[in-house]
């Protein structure tokens, strides 16, 4: 029997989605973290998650269960690496420490195994350059909450083949997704559109033309964008957010430069949702007080 699973590193916000998109797909999925908390926190996320689409009908509780039953959380990288034909990486957006894990990753995953990185703008040929086999890298990019959102965005590196390409086209459908292809350049198509518009949003804020409510909802109404900026940047993350700022702005210049007061807020360890306090502050869930 052939490799048949797909491993997981990294179940923070995005990679606990992944997983958990994967296995209701029907796929069998191995998740690893290399906090013992922070795989249990991922393993709230996905049942909380399931919750809500039990709730909105789109599951019934024993398809819920049979989704949880396809997800292994996982405590050393060997085990969850070990029969898997695909490996999706989505540890911290910092380039030194994604080569580290890829290095990692091509001593241990099976020489067949394909290796992508749920990257939001790095450069997928340097991430590959780490490893031994790079025409077997690739970005798969998925969308904040991986569950509901349709996306994935395939970034080619410089030696990725086209049959990585088209396998991971092919597990991206079958898990219900939709996909493009784009070439490996800083922040791809997704993440240099979102960010010019995010970060204009924020600089707004800064020059105070609206309070934040009022920016977001002029978007959301406006524009009917799902959500507005602000309270998109505390779903993301403020320090994803930055990260991403730091590459984009290397490749692109000013217009990328993180705005004083999302670095700010990152410096005082208020990274949005995920830690109770961004442009908003939540107790459990979104209340209206901006902070
Ligand atoms: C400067 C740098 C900038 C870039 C940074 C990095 C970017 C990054 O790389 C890429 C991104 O992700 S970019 C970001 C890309 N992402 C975006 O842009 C996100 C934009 N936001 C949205 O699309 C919507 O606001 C949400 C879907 C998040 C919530 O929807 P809503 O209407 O506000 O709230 P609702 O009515 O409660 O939910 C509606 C339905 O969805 C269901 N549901 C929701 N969450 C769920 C979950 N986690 N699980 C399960 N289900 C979930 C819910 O049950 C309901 O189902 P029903 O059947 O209708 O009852
Ligand atoms: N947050 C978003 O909306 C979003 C959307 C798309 C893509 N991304 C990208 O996905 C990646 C992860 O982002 P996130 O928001 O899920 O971050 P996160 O901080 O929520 O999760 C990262 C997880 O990686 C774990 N980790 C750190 N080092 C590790 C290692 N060496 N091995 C295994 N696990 C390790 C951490 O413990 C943490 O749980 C980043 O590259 C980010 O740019 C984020």
């Amino acid at each position: 029997m052939g490799l048949t699973k797909i491993a997981v590193i990294g179940a923070g916000l995005m990679g606990s989605g992944i997983a958990q998109s994967l296995a209701m797909g029907g796929k069998e999925v191995l998740l690893y973290d290399s906090s013992g908390k922070a795989l249990e926190k991922g393993g709230a996320a996905i049942r909380k998650s399931l919750d809500r689409f039990v709730k909105s009908g789109s599951l019934t509780e024993a398809e819920s269960g049979e989704v949880l039953q396809r997800i292994r959380p996982v405590h050393d990288v060997w085990s969850t690496v070990k029969d898997a034909w695909l490996v999706i990486e989505a540890v911290p957006e910092s380039l030194s420490l994604k080569k580290l894990v890829f290095e990692e990753l091509d001593r241990l995953a099976p020489v067949e195994a394909i290796l992508a990185t749920n990257t939001s703008e790095l450069s997928v040929t340097a991430i590959a350059a780490a490893t031994e086999r790079p025409e077997k890298v690739l970005g798969m990019h998925w969308f904040n909450p991986a569950p509901v959102m349709k996306l994935i965005e395939l970034v080619k590196g410089e030696d990725t083949a086209q049959e990585t390409i088209e396998r991971v086209q092919d597990v991206s459908r079958e898990i219900g997704k939709e996909t493009v292809v784009v070439k490996d350049r800083q922040g791809f198509v997704t993440t240099r559109a979102i960010a010019a518009h995010m970060l204009e949003c924020m600089r707004m804020y800064e020059e105070q033309v609206a309070e934040p409510e009022d920016i977001d909802k002029a978007i959301r109404l406006g524009l009917n964008y799902p959500m507005g900026p602000l309270e998109l940047a505390d779903l993301v993350g403020l320090d994803t957010m930055l990260f991403v700022c730091e590459g984009m702005a290397a490749a692109y210049g000013d217009r990328f430069l993180a705005p004083q007061s999302l670095r700010k807020l990152v410096e005082a360890g208020h990274y949005g949702r995920k830690t109770g306090k961004g442009f908003y502050t939540y107790a459990g869930q979104r209340e209206t007080s901006p902070s």
